[in-house]
């Protein structure tokens, strides 16, 4: 039987007001892939992520997740699928467990479920002493693992993670990238947009490369590197999204300041 993607897209087309950001992706990722998505500032890497978890649904084209159309299933699709957006609004006022009292409720979760799984998962950040403390007090790094955490707590089957790691010092990173590698390991897929090119060199199983809304390239990191004759992913990447000027800039840089 053929594989099904979990993830489906064809045509994806998406405008803002005059604006074509996206201009037709094509892409399928399957069961336990960690995908790397990657591109320049502005490619329109989370405005694909935020299609795929029903947050726009004005769109052309076709997007599926789990077989699910996103534009007439966004609820069953919502279900099944863990977001950890760029940034986003943490309720400050409250403390780590009532949000993610707020975010179990949200699926449907026991409450008794989802304090047992959070103060686990906070413990495992160290912030468990940290479970009843306002967020307004909390650096951007503690706020970022709340995020992950409040993602992941349902244990979905597809995860879309964009930019996670941002604040996250270097041990929670190694912590995070062992995360991914363990629940890739139990079945799940992962899509992960991320300008941490290291990092996503490492975890992804196929990097695809997004510029100004279209799809560049597509492989896994040897493929890549073959292709482009370049021995890490940041000098692919500055190879193919055409940008090897940063050295002159730099001293433009400097020379503005003068
Ligand atoms: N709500 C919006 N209204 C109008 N334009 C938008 C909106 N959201 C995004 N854009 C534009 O769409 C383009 C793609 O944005 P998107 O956030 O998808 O980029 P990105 O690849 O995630 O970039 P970054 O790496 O900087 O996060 C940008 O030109 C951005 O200005």
């Amino acid at each position: 039987m053929e594989k099904q993607p979990v993830v489906s897209l064809r045509g994806l087309k998406k405008s803002y007001g005059r604006d074509l950001i996206l201009k037709g992706i094509d892409l399928d990722v399957y069961a336990g892939e960690i995908i790397g998505y990657i591109g320049p500032n502005g490619a329109g890497k989370s405005t694909t992520l935020k299609i795929l978890i029903g947050m726009l649904p004005d769109f052309v084209g076709e997007a599926k997740v789990l077989g699910y159309d996103i534009r007439e299933d966004a609820l069953e699709v919502k279900k099944r699928i863990g977001y950890v957006p760029e940034n986003a609004m943490l309720y400050e006022v409250l403390t780590p467990m009532e949000y993610l009292l707020f975010i179990g409720r949200l699926h449907k979760m026991e409450d008794e479920l989802t304090e047992r799984r959070a103060l686990e998962l906070l413990e495992i950040f160290g912030l468990k002493t940290h479970a009843d403390v306002r967020m307004n007090t909390f650096s951007k790094g503690m706020r970022q693992k709340v995020l992950l955490i409040s993602g992941l707590i349902h244990n979905p089957d597809v995860i879309f993670l964009d930019e996670p790691l941002s604040g996250l010092d270097a041990n929670a990173v190694i912590l995070v990238k062992e995360v991914l590698a363990k629940l890739k390991a139990a079945g799940k897929t992962i899509f992960y947009s991320s300008h941490i090119m290291d990092v996503v060199e490492k975890i992804s199983d196929r990097i695809v490369i997004i510029n100004q809304g279209t799809i560049i390239a597509n492989g896994t990191f040897e493929e890549l590197k073959a292709q482009a004759q370049s021995g890490s992913l940041e000098l692919i990447f500055q190879g193919l999204t055409g940008d090897n000027e940063n050295s002159h800039r730099a001293e433009d840089f400097l020379q503005a300041l003068k």
